[in-house]
């Protein structure tokens, strides 16, 4: 599979000169070895506005299935606003406007054709700070399915919630207080009830906004456990503000500055030797 970074017309992308190698001596824990699947979501040329002011500027990406792939990038430049524009949940700001194409397996998720709530459960998405509903654990994890119709009975709907709980590495945990409300876990424990709660609705995509911003360092070590696990059954879009984070749990990395993708590649390269001066500098604490 040959991955690439596509440029805009004007080779804008990227600019700076390429950093002499070798650029870091610090050994980087990556899990950058492991094969990445085909391409599951290809953006083409994506900008994105919000009312006059433009955050993205022509943003081209290849995103690969059953891989986790990182965003990162000094606050601001537009890792939210990119990672939004995959479950189309730029569509609920009123003031955003989205150009350019974003293709899922080929297809154009922007089509008038697509349905977003759909699209959404294709797409899952879990935020920084962990949103249970206020509902039970078991009714956190049903609701979608529930809604989506993806059970005949109610047995067939309590296994769905014990698989996605056991898939989030939750069941353990919660198997004897199912019908306890959600809001009472413990911020780590939330999280992978939110994950759960996305997985139930078998989506294909889940995308992370600094999912563990928000949690201590072991629930965070959890959440990139799980991760790891998730990434063989899943494509895994994260974003994070931790370049130890990025290294340890992404196979593949794109780096952004000013809302432009400067640099995208194999984990272990862009953290080892990246092509461009402005990535050396911000994964290096120069500058973010
Ligand atoms: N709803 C919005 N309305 C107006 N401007 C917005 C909105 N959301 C984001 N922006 C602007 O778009 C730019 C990119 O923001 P975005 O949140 O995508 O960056 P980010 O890299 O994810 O930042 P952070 O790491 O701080 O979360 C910023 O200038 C931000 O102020």
């Amino acid at each position: 599979m040959k991955f690439k970074l596509f440029r805009a017309p004007d080779g804008s992308q990227g600019g700076g000169s390429a950093p002499e190698a070798p650029v870091i001596s610090t050994p980087v824990v990556t899990h950058g070895a492991g094969p990445v699947g085909p391409t599951k979501i290809s953006a083409r040329d994506v900008s994105v506005f919000y009312g006059d002011k433009q955050a993205l500027y022509d943003v081209s990406l290849e995103i690969p299935d059953k891989t986790v792939t990182a965003l990162i990038g000094p606050s601001g430049c537009g890792k939210s606003t990119f990672l939004r524009t995959m479950n189309r949940m730029n569509d609920t700001i009123s003031h955003c406007r989205v150009t350019g194409r974003i293709e899922m397996d080929g297809e154009d998720i922007n089509a008038k054709s697509v349905d977003p709530v759909l699209l959404r459960a294709r797409v899952g998405m879990v935020f920084q700070k962990p949103n249970p509903f206020p509902k039970t654990i078991y009714e956190n994890v049903a609701y979608g399915p529930r809604i989506h119709g993806l059970a005949s009975s109610k047995g067939e709907l309590d296994d769905i919630v014990q698989i996605s709980l056991k898939r989030a590495g939750l069941w353990e945990e919660v198997s004897d207080r199912l019908h306890s409300p959600g809001t009472g876990l413990s911020g780590g424990q939330q999280q992978r009830l939110v994950i759960a709660r996305a997985i139930a609705v078998e989506p294909e995509v889940i995308l992370m906004d600094e999912p563990c911003s928000a949690l201590d360092p072991i629930a965070t070590a959890k959440i990139e456990e799980l991760i790891d696990e998730l990434r063989e059954r899943y494509c895994i879009v994260i974003v994070t503000h931790s370049m130890a984070q990025a290294a340890r749990v992404s196979q593949r990395t794109a780096f952004f500055h000013l809302g432009r993708l400067v640099e995208t590649g194999p984990t272990e390269e862009i953290f080892t030797n990246p092509r461009e001066r402005r990535t050396l500098d911000y994964i290096t604490g120069r500058f973010g």
